[in-house]
């Protein structure tokens, strides 16, 4: 079953020369279960798509259903089964985070298991603490925690690593994976590539309110190398390499003990290492695939950096631990 679906989803805020087509015939499919990644520059429509599917703002055509309900016409059904963390998410400040799990029970009318949700996001020693002296961090998690609550179907989240630090990221990719293991559908929007690309089965590029490009990031990877070049390390050169025979191959450079080769596609490169296995003994591959972020900006022709990835030492420090 389909999960969110839009259908030339189209919103322009104001009108005349002052106007902003802030979303354009906007078609997108996410199926039951996956986890869909979001992405594009700022102001590329993100945020007013969420707002659409969460019934915040009307469109100014098309349509959009959630879990089978039309978004304008059946948004209680469609908020009652989504869970949603708001960009930067903002907390009551007098409440505890036990009294907003219980805000958001009486909200949907559901019941939550409190105690479990706040150890999962890892704020249970913080239960009953006012959320007002709460770090952006404690936030964020606390925000979440309210998106769990009720079990949802769908998750929609909003820049969900804002104002975590590595290890709170590290956990947010460990929990999206956990809810999509248990059938629960993800829909977030990012800018940290690294985050999409390590979590998401399929992603969406949004540019200038126009969808680039949906696709699985192996397809999108698939579609757009060209040529590539493989590193293939052997413990000795043999005399005659093999390669002339493996279709697909455009240039062999030898360096050593290493055999650089270009390619036509990144099919050949199993022909090749193949190829130079049956002569030698291979030691080390080195092939490195086409990021995200090379995607990203092939499509919506900015870079990550002028399209709002935080790129400070920071956060790439934060990052490699995070791989670490
Ligand atoms: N309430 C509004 N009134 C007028 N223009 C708006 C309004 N909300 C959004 N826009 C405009 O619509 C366009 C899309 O904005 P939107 O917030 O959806 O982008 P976004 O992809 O979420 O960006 P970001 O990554 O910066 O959050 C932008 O040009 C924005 O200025």
């Amino acid at each position: 079953m389909v999960a969110i679906q839009t259908d030339g989803l189209t919103k322009r805020f104001g009108s005349g020369e002052a106007g902003v087509l802030a979303l354009n015939d906007l078609d997108l499919t996410v199926e039951e279960g996956e986890v869909f990644g979001f992405l594009g520059p700022n102001g590329a429509g993100k945020s007013t798509t969420i707002n659409i599917l969460l019934n915040f703002i009307d469109p100014t055509a098309g349509s959009a259903e959630v879990l089978g309900h039309d978004v304008q016409t059946e948004s209680k059904q469609v908020r009652q089964r989504t869970g949603v963390l708001p960009e930067g998410a903002e907390v009551f400040e007098r409440l505890t985070p036990r009294e907003h799990i219980a805000w958001v029970e009486d909200a949907k009318g559901i019941d939550a298991d409190t105690d479990a949700i706040l150890d999962t996001v890892g704020i249970a020693d913080a239960a009953d603490r006012k959320a007002g002296g709460f770090s952006k961090g404690m936030q964020q998690r606390l925000g979440l925690g309210m998106a769990l609550a009720g079990d949802p179907d769908l998750l929609i989240l909003d820049e969900p690593s804002s104002g975590l630090d590595p290890t709170g990221m590290k956990e947010m990719r460990q929990l999206i994976r956990e809810q999509a293991a248990s059938g629960t559908t993800v829909f977030f929007s990012s800018h940290i590539l690294s985050e999409v690309e390590a979590v998401c089965d399929r992603v969406a590029i949004l540019s200038g309110g126009e969808l680039a490009i949906q696709d699985t990031i192996e397809n999108l990877r698939d579609q757009n190398e060209g040529v590539c070049t493989i590193d293939v390390e052997v413990d000795s050169v043999p005399d005659s390499l093999g390669l002339d025979g493996v279709a697909g191959v455009q240039d062999v450079g030898v360096a050593d003990d290493e055999l650089i080769v270009t390619c036509e596609s990144p099919s050949v490169k199993v022909d090749v290492v193949r190829a130079i296995d049956e002569r030698t003994t291979v030691t080390d591959i080195v092939s490195e695939d086409t990021s995200l972020e090379t995607l990203f900006e092939r499509y919506t022709g900015e870079s990550v950096e002028a399209a709002g990835e935080q790129t400070d030492d920071s956060t790439e420090a934060a990052e490699a631990e995070v791989v670490a």
